[in-house]
């Protein structure tokens, strides 16, 4: 049997899903077709149940420092894993089940549950059924990376995705891998009381940020009681002495062994392109198996597009959703967006947050530009002083001769949200000084980006 369709999209991620109402309200017949769960990662295993946890852990953090605001808090302080749990799957959950309801009431959409992949150009398979269209989407995003650590057969390990179905706070939680998931992770499970240590290859965490940004994160990190192991090369896993795990790291300074009840893999994400049959309708991927895309999010295969995390050009929920943005308008409303013009922002959420956009002052140096740079502690931020969260601080480049903002980080409180108006002013191409008469809000963090811009200097 064969069914025909204007348009088929795999996967319902975060690009799928409103590229089909999009596509549908033109008039299309479009096919959805989703392996597992609606919303994706992000909705899923990702981005909602890990800041519902954070934000448990953060309450956590803060009831145990109440003292310092003088609130009493009567008997012990307790974390109870499986209601923290509850709470973040019960978020998520509303969300996947709003979002099906969304698509299973699509007027045009017909959603395929199964796992698709193409048998010819402009053909896929789901469950032995045959579909066609002349427009082909892939939105299959990623999975966590399982890296071919020696050892690592032999030891039991946690994703991004099984970590979420812990019900007890582990009694040492190892992390491997530094960055966006590990670090999130390593703080919260510290602020529900686990002991926590964190192994990163690189010689420091998030090495693609500045360094006095690693070493800020580091030290409030450690403060907080994370041990922290950097330029750890030669990783081996082993089953720990009175059971749990344990890492050999005996290649740099340190103790040789590292000994926990749980282990934890967060050393980035692949792609699922392998099981897409893309080679039956030609579709070309990268060395990491990422979809090879031009500036319109085209593959190499004609009337085929990749969207999201499979196709490399982001990692992110907004990116994803962006792609979606660019295809819909570049084939519905005549446009020619580009992905390359998208201004790169995100932030990482630990506590103080990392707002981020564009440059680091390490690429912007390695650019060649003249740069004026400013930077100042959360500390001598009013609005962080009396929230008690000075630690951080925040940094803004400019280019001296074009009067352009190339990049900013503001790792301090609020730093998620206050990077908006530093990221909006980059968007518009915004001479800078254009903000130093703008009148902000007393007492924001966001007050200190005008003040920021008075105190860019030579650098
Ligand atoms: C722990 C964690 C925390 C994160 N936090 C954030 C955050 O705070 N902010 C942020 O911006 N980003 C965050 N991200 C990243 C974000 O989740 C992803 O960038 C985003 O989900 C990518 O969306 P996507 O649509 O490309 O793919 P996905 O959301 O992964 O969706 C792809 C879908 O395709 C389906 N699929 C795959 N192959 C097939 C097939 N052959 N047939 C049918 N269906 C298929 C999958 O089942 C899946 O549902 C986080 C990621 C992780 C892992
Ligand atoms: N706040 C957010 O937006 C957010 C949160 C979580 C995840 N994400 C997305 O998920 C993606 C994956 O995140 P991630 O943190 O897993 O990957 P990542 O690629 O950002 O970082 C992986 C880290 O693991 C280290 N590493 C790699 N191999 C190692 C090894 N063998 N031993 C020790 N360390 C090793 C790397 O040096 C790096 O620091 C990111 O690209 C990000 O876009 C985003």
């Amino acid at each position: 049997m064969s069914r025909g369709f204007d348009a088929i999209i795999i996967g319902a991620g975060q690009a799928g899903p409103p590229l089909a109402g999009r596509l549908t309200a033109e008039g299309m017949s479009v096919a959805l077709i989703e392996r597992h769960l609606i919303g994706g990662t992000c909705v899923n295993t990702g981005c909602m149940p890990t800041k519902a946890m954070v934000a448990s852990a953060y309450a956590a953090h803060l009831v145990r420092r109440a003292g310092e605001y003088g609130v009493g808090i009567g008997g012990d302080i307790t974390v109870d894993m499986a209601r923290v749990q509850a709470r973040a799957h019960g978020i998520t959950r509303d969300a996947r089940e709003g979002n099906t309801r969304w698509l299973e009431g699509m007027e045009r959409l017909t959603l395929i549950r199964g796992h698709a992949r193409f048998t010819g150009p402009s053909a896929i398979e789901v469950d032995g059924e045959r579909l066609t269209a002349p427009r082909i989407f892939l939105n299959v995003g990623g999975r966590a990376l399982v890296p071919d650590l020696p050892g690592v057969d032999r030891v039991p390990f946690l994703t991004n995705s099984s970590i979420l179905q812990l019900t007890e706070v582990p009694e040492h939680l190892l992390v491997v891998g530094g960055s966006y998931i590990g670090l999130e992770f390593a703080q919260m499970f510290r602020r529900f009381g686990a002991r926590v240590s964190v192994v990163e290859r690189s010689p420091r965490i998030v090495m693609r940020e500045d360094e006095d940004v690693s070493e800020a994160l580091q030290s409030l990190l450690e403060d907080e009681g994370i041990a922290i192991r950097t330029g750890a090369e030669c990783i081996r896993l082993q089953p720990g002495r009175e059971g749990g795990v344990a890492i050999a790291v005996d290649c740099a300074d340190g103790p040789p062994v590292m000994e926990g009840s749980h282990l934890l893999l967060a050393v980035g994400r692949v792609p699922n392109t392998a099981d897409l049959g893309l080679d039956a309708a030609g579709v070309e991927t990268d060395a990491r198996g990422y979809v090879t895309v031009d500036e319109h999010l085209k593959t190499s295969a004609d009337g085929v597009w990749a969207l999201g995390d499979c196709n490399g050009r982001g990692a992110f929920t907004h990116t994803a959703y962006n792609d979606y943005e660019i295809v819909a308008a570049n084939l519905l409303d005549g446009a020619n967006r580009k992905v390359g013009a998208r201004v790169s922002g995100y932030a990482l959420y630990t506590d103080p947050p990392l707002g981020r956009v564009g440059m680091s002052e390490s690429e912007a140096r390695k650019s060649g530009r003249p740069l004026l740079i400013a930077k100042r502690p959360m500390s001598r931020v009013g609005r962080a002083k009396e929230k008690g969260e000075t630690k951080g601080f925040m940094k803004l480049i400019a280019d001296a001769e074009t009067h352009r903002i190339l990049g900013a980080a503001i790792l301090g409180t609020g730093g998620d949200e206050a990077i908006h108006g530093i990221l909006d002013a980059v968007h518009a191409g915004m001479d800078y000084r254009t903000l130093r008469w703008a009148v902000p809000i007393h007492p924001t963090v966001s007050e200190l980006i005008p003040t920021l811009i008075m105190d860019l200097a030579p650098a």
